[in-house]
């Protein structure tokens, strides 16, 4: 396990499209989350005021002239990141934030412990159940199979973008998966590449996807996306043999961290 480094600080990167009403909020509590000393919001190409409402909240500011989608608004936060690393200092962790936590952003301050201690090399979230939340699992359901699969690994949340890891993970696992697949792209390429895994429940609330015809239709481009990032690892033969992770997967247990290989 990596070297562990108590002076090690933290970039919140939060990729944000048309998140003006809450953005401010999620700036000023990821401030809040101990050893974070940047909030990195990436303005991915928004209509409305997200990028002053950030700014003014006291988060760097970076913005895409076109809407380019998520994983896109996350891989221009962490070049940013990393050109405001010092050379004399580790790099800093990455935290991943959505926009919509509001207040509740302080909420992921657990995640960091894990990273930081060098237990593992990304966390992950775990939300308890949203008000308002529509889904049938569908998506859920593709992803955690399609981990499985490939890994062994059987997350609760596989979707959760709220995410804690090192450069060197957020490394193994570029280039990232394309929109919404990249949360399951990024799982499956961590642990390929031998990396463990926690999940961490974090007391989070976002805007949870209803189940209207604009619930449906965010959904089915998840569905797309994730269904896109499986199939391109298939095709690359970026997956373990179920002989490799048998062991791990057998051991498995909720909350307790993963790793893909046997530990010796
Ligand atoms: O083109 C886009 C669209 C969204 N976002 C931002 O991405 C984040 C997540 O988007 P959201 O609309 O909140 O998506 P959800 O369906 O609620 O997202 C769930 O599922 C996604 C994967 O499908 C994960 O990325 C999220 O972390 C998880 O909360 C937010 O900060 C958005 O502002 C962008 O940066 N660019
Ligand atoms: O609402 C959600 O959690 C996501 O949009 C995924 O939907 P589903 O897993 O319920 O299909």
């Amino acid at each position: 396990m990596r070297q562990v480094r108590t002076s090690q600080r933290v970039a919140v990167v939060v990729p944000a499209k048309d998140e003006a009403e809450r953005i401010a909020s999620t700036v000023r509590a990821a401030r809040a989350i101990p050893h974070v000393d940047l909030v990195l919001v990436v303005d991915d190409g928004s209509e409305d005021d997200t990028q002053h409402a950030a700014r003014n909240a006291g988060a760097v500011v970076v913005r895409h002239s076109v809407n380019r989608g998520k994983a896109s608004a996350m891989e221009t936060g962490a070049s940013v990141v990393a050109m405001r690393d010092a050379e004399d200092a580790p790099n800093r962790l990455l935290l991943f934030l959505d926009a919509d936590l509001g207040d509740s952003a302080v909420g992921c301050a657990p995640l960091v412990t894990p990273v930081l201690e060098g237990h593992v090399d990304c966390t992950i979230a775990v939300l308890p159940p949203q008000a308002g939340a529509g889904g049938r699992g569908v998506v859920t359901g593709l992803a955690r199979r399609s981990i499985a699969r490939a890994t062994g690994w059987q997350p609760a949340q596989p979707l959760s973008g709220q995410r804690c890891l090192t450069r060197e993970a957020f490394e193994a696992a570029t280039p990232l998966a394309r929109g919404w697949g990249v949360e399951t792209g990024m799982t499956i390429d961590l642990l390929v590449a031998g990396m463990a895994l926690q999940e961490v429940p974090c007391d989070l609330r976002h805007r949870a996807t209803s189940n209207d015809l604009a619930g449906q239709l965010h959904r089915a481009g998840q569905y797309r996306d994730v269904a896109m990032a499986v199939n391109a690892r298939r095709m690359r033969g970026v997956r373990l043999s179920p002989d490799t992770y048998a062991a791990s997967a057998d051991q498995q247990q909720p909350g307790q961290p993963y790793s893909a290989y046997p530990r010796g």
